[in-house]
């Protein structure tokens, strides 16, 4: 067991307090409470868990949190009407629609239907347009809690060969885009990928994000390389319990890498304090208050 853990629920609670202490800037030096609202469409129990534990620490930096939670058969035009009313309240500076959302809802249409400006889950075409870019965005959660593990591991990331395996538009894609712009070179590998074992071999950086429970072993990992696990999968453990297991079987892995995210305690937190970072970022552009650093891309 070489490897070091990267501990994502420590790092994370550092970012929440950054967080707090700007949060409370906001409120004495400008009279400003950053607002977030979460909006959940439906009863799926494992949805409820994370918005309850969103909402909590949204309060606890000190911002307000507005929860919306609407029937599973909720019709498209109310919650865009919803939205809409989202968007043009000023108190709320970041809206996130909790995915994924039931059938008959248009994924797309509804995500597009949020101002870009309060787009704190960074999937508005729009974000994801200036991202591709280079221009100041909102950037997703999951791959900004990764990007900010791996430099605050590395320090510089420039001229490292980078695989991420998963092309999701949540993590793998904004994922690959965020390494690039940190001067990796970068491979996004996919269920279609030839080869797979050897296109991770020559990585020193690995992010799986797939959603398949341990689907990478040690045997893949180059040794010494970083291993970012952004799976979150619940496996049967028996006496009808559950574990959560990442992408990653951890055990082989652990024994080859350099470093290592756990699961749970290490992507997870980390989305969530990011959550909360680009909702500060979101308020601090509205009201034209220079924005935290270290917080974004
Ligand atoms: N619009 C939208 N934005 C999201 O960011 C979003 C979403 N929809 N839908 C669902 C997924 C899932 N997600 C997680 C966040 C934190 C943990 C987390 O903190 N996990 C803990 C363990 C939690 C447990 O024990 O179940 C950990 O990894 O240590 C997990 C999952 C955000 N999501």
């Amino acid at each position: 067991m070489g490897a070091q853990i990267i501990d994502g629920k420590a790092f994370a609670a550092k970012v929440r307090g950054q967080v707090a202490d700007h949060v409370a800037r906001l409120k004495s030096d400008h009279g400003i409470t950053p607002g977030l609202a979460v909006v959940l469409v439906g009863e799926d129990p494992a949805s409820q868990v994370y918005v309850r534990s969103k909402g909590k620490m949204t309060v606890e930096v000190g911002m307000n949190s507005y929860e919306h939670k609407l029937d599973p058969d909720t019709s498209e035009a109310d919650l865009l009407a919803l939205i809409a009313q989202l968007n043009t309240d000023p108190e709320v500076h970041g809206i996130l629609v909790q995915l994924p959302l039931p059938k008959h809802l248009d994924e797309d249409l509804v995500i597009n239907s949020i101002d870009p400006a309060k787009d704190v889950d960074g999937f508005h075409i729009s974000n994801v347009g200036l991202l591709g870019t280079g221009q100041k965005s909102m950037v997703p959660c999951t791959p900004l809690g990764c990007l900010m593990m791996l430099r605050e591991y590395h320090g510089s990331l420039s001229g490292m060969d980078a695989v991420v395996i998963g092309r999701s538009n949540i993590v793998g894609k904004p994922m690959a885009q965020l390494l690039l712009g940190d001067s990796c070179t970068v491979t996004i590998a996919h269920s279609r990928t030839r080869d797979l074992p050897d296109v991770v071999r020559r990585a020193d950086i690995v992010v799986a994000a797939v959603g398949r429970p341990e689907m990478v072993p040690g045997d893949w990992i180059k040794p010494g390389a970083t291993v970012i696990d952004v799976g979150i999968n619940r496996v049967d453990a028996g006496e009808s319990k559950t574990r959560l297991v990442g992408d990653c079987d951890y055990d082989s892995c652990a024994e080859v890498a350099g470093a290592i995210t756990p699961v749970p305690g290490g992507v997870g937190p980390m989305t969530i304090a990011c959550l909360l970072a680009n909702t500060v970022t979101a308020c601090c552009r509205a009201n034209g208050v220079a924005e935290p650093e270290g917080l974004t891309a």
